[in-house]
């Protein structure tokens, strides 16, 4: 069995990815080596088998033995640990969740139900790392892939709704400290049913501005019944880093673009928008407009979305199936993708609207990273 080294493996990303492993079986088919950057020596998670301590993840020989490693630890550890690897001459699989190496040449992006011809292609080219993709990308492409494929799309917007937690932990944390520091500041109020509604929305807005330094750690400001236009560095021009991520990890992962393949069927396709935190737990959503490239009738755009692939599931636009069906509360969890809102909108009938939600630790995190030690394993 091959042996496979996992980092970050109890950290929030790495808690999902150890629990779909376990749910999928995938420890027997590997012989697992846990790695800690902050208790060597200490006990390995009941999954281990032969190396039951847990190894010093900054150890390059004892991370040279994996035949493949996985990490979930972050971008600044991949970014000491990797290069000297690789340095003292490691051939081994990478797959990382931190996108450090994403755009770099020698990385493939990994979301296999969507481009598992390019993760196929590159392995035969003998390429070595395969990094998992922004969130808000993968659980896009998990839901319209099937419009990608179908070369149906000339440019799309996405306007984004992303939960607390991919900021982190600390985030979601930060976000339930909030919302109970303001619903303290109105109970006595909300438990009186003749107060008036204006006194309570005048107390929820004066203990949004008065939180703490400490009840706003994360965010810098409150997330509680707010919401906040900006995710990730600025880039200078007017974007931010995860809006730029929408187009360049779109591209990268359907294998087009500059450096991907030649001729107008390899051009990239542009896809921007706008990217918002809001106080949602872990379901990334995001409001699409797409100008497809002719005009296709409704109901075949409908079965192009619905049949690409198990997990996506295409939901009526009707006001109770999108309520009830098309939520970060109807997702969280879950594998599945659901995509509804689909309509033609009036600029006319080559411009389609779509909604999407995604778990944004499973298909926007783990689940990628653990199908691809599936495909290595199985090669
Ligand atoms: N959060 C997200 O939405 C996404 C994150 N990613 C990538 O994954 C990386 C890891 O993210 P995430 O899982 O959120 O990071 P976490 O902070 O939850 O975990 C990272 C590491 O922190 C250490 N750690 C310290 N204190 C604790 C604690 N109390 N509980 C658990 N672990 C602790 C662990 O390392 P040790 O055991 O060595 O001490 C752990 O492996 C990110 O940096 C990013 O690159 C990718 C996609 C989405
Ligand atoms: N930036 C994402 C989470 C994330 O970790 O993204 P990336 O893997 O591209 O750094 C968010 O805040 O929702």
């Amino acid at each position: 069995m091959k042996l496979v080294g996992l980092v970050g493996w109890r950290g929030m990303v790495g808690s999902v990815l150890m629990k779909r492993m376990q749910d999928e079986g995938d420890f027997d088919h590997i012989e697992p080596v846990f790695f800690t950057t902050s208790n060597p020596g200490g006990d390995a998670p009941k999954m281990a088998k032969n190396e039951t301590k847990l190894k010093s993840a900054l150890d390059v020989a004892e991370l040279s033995k994996c035949e493949i490693i996985i990490s979930c630890q972050g971008g600044d550890y991949t970014t000491e640990v990797y290069p000297q690897l690789r340095a003292a001459g490691w051939n081994g699989y990478w797959i990382d969740a931190a996108s450090t190496l994403r755009m770099k040449d020698d990385a493939v992006i990994v979301l296999d139900p969507v481009n598992l011809d390019v993760i196929k292609n590159a392995m035969g080219r003998g390429v070595k790392n395969f990094v998992g993709g922004n969130c808000t990308v993968s659980c896009m492409l998990m839901g319209l892939g099937g419009l990608f494929k179908n070369d149906l799309v000339e440019w799309m917007t996405s306007m984004t709704y992303q939960a607390a937690s991919g900021g982190g932990a600390q985030h979601m944390r930060e976000l339930l400290t909030q919302f109970g520091t303001i619903n303290s500041s109105v109970k006595h109020l909300l438990d009186d049913p003749a107060s008036a509604i204006l006194e309570i929305d005048r107390t929820v807005l004066a203990t949004q501005h008065g939180l703490s330094a400490d009840e706003t750690k994360q965010f810098g400001v409150p997330l509680g019944g707010n919401l906040i236009p900006w995710i990730d560095k600025d880039l200078g021009n007017g974007q931010s880093k995860e809006e730029w991520k929408a187009g360049v990890e779109t591209n990268k992962i359907l294998g087009r673009g500059e450096g991907f393949g030649k001729g107008d069927a390899n051009k990239a396709i542009p896809v921007d928008g706008l990217c918002v935190r809001i106080g949602a737990m872990r379901c990334h959503s995001q409001a699409l407009t797409i100008k497809l490239k002719k005009d296709v009738p409704l109901d075949e755009i409908n079965d192009i979305i619905a049949s690409d692939n198990e997990w996506v599931k295409f939901v009526p636009n009707t006001r109770e199936a999108s309520i009830v069906d098309l939520t970060p509360a109807a997702v969280t969890g879950t594998l599945r993708i659901p995509v509804g809102r689909v309509r033609k909108m009036s600029m006319g009938p080559d411009y389609l609207s779509a909604f999407t939600v995604g778990d944004q630790l499973l298909w926007g995190a783990a689940e990628p990273l653990r199908r691809m030690l599936r495909i290595v394993l199985d090669k």
